[in-house]
């Protein structure tokens, strides 16, 4: 998998690169940032018209549906390549305005390991792909060979999300008081292929452990728990956690690299100007063509594994958690809600999750103001 890293560094630089799918050869470029002349570089060096891949979800914001993950768009004639069109197409909010020219076609594999790769970057999840015919094929071959250019199999990029069980790196750890609770220790895991970090927060000793063990999965939100944003709960979700844990007598907080429920800070701020035009919270990222909840928790079951803990009280109003966990084997022997303050920002914020997504959130919604249930 090392050569699916070096590709998603070039593509959050902004570079394309080559999937390989045996003869079949597909350049890709991300959508995100693309600029003038990218375009006509793209097509000179594939030699052939890209198409816009796009994900379901953003397809159904243009009228489509697709059983598929994803579908590409054909770029032609009709829908000339211009940068603006092509972002309003990709990612815009002013929906009523665009209109498809062509019909969707079904992604292929490299079209739907272009996707993985942009998700996998934090990046938009649209991107552009171009055949390679087999008389541009020699050139593009001296590209990579050169190294002007990476090449990578699409089987892998396809699957760059998948992590083989148990290879995550317990890395470094270290005592750290808490002002909530004293007797913590932090230790860092860290993925195979080294893109992202989470650490545990062992609060208490492991080994006085009998029973389940009191535990939270707190996804990181750098503007909720380091600033105290208003537009969440999150910062006093995971200081409640911290003195509810040290309260039941130890147990496990999870902090996990998964900034905007897995869509990154860049995306996230982006969602927040789109909720600032009126959009909801899952529309924000719909319209940027992510799914309600782009989270995976396999990382959480390998470090509960590699802690040695198979049964948990889960602090979490989110019933996806507990799916997740019982899913990877995970006994969750009970569960208990936690709650940061309702205020005047975070109201549609909460409401939209517990009214569309299913969080279990309405002892806060109406009336109770902060604390554990
Ligand atoms: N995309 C997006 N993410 C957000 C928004 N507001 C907060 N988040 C993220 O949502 C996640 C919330 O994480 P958690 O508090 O662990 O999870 P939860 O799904 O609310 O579930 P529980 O708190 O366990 O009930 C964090 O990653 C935040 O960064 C938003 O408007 N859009
Ligand atoms: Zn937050």
């Amino acid at each position: 998998m090392h050569q699916i890293e070096r590709a998603i560094f070039d593509i959050r630089r902004g570079l394309p690169v080559l999937l390989r799918d045996g003869d079949h050869e597909v350049l890709v470029q991300p959508v995100e940032g693309v600029e003038d002349g990218v375009l006509d570089h793209l097509v000179a060096t594939a030699g052939e018209a890209p198409a816009l891949v796009v994900s379901r979800h953003r397809l159904a914001l243009l009228g489509e549906s697709v059983a598929a993950e994803a579908a590409r768009l054909p770029l032609t004639q009709e829908a000339p390549l211009n940068l603006q069109r092509l972002n309003a197409l990709a990612f815009g909010a002013e929906l009523r305005r665009l209109r498809l020219f062509q019909t969707p076609e079904r992604a292929g594999l490299a079209d739907r390991a272009a996707l993985a790769l942009m998700r996998r970057a934090l990046l938009i999840p649209a991107a552009l792909t171009a055949r390679v015919p087999d008389q541009a094929k020699a050139r593009v071959r001296g590209l990579v060979e050169e190294g002007s250019l990476l090449a990578v199999a699409a089987a892998d990029a396809v699957r760059c999300f998948e992590m083989s069980s148990g290879l995550l790196k317990r890395v470094s750890e270290a005592r750290v008081p808490l002002a909530d609770a004293q007797e913590s220790r932090f230790i860092l895991f860290r993925e195979p292929d080294g893109l992202r970090e989470h650490v545990a927060i062992v609060i208490g000793e492991v080994a006085r452990w009998q029973d389940a063990v009191p535990l939270r999965l707190h996804s990181a939100c750098l503007t909720g728990d380091l600033f105290g944003s208003l537009r969440c709960d999150c910062g006093e979700q995971l200081r409640n956690a911290v003195a509810d844990i040290d309260a039941m007598g130890g147990g496990v907080l999870l902090y996990l690299a998964q900034e905007g429920r897995g869509i990154g800070l860049a995306n996230k701020l982006r969602a927040y100007t789109l909720q600032d035009t009126g959009f909801d919270t899952l529309d924000a990222d719909q319209i940027l063509g992510f799914g309600e909840d782009e989270r995976h928790y396999r990382v959480a079951v390998d470090m509960l594994a590699a802690l040695g803990i198979r049964r948990v009280q889960l602090l979490t109003n989110n019933p996806r958690k507990i799916d997740a966990l019982v899913e990877g084997g995970v006994e969750v022997v009970d569960r208990q809600a936690l709650y940061g303050r309702l205020t005047d920002h975070n109201h549609r914020y909460l409401s939209a999750k517990a009214e569309r997504a299913g969080h279990l959130l309405d002892e806060v919604l109406n009336g109770h103001s902060s604390g554990q249930a």
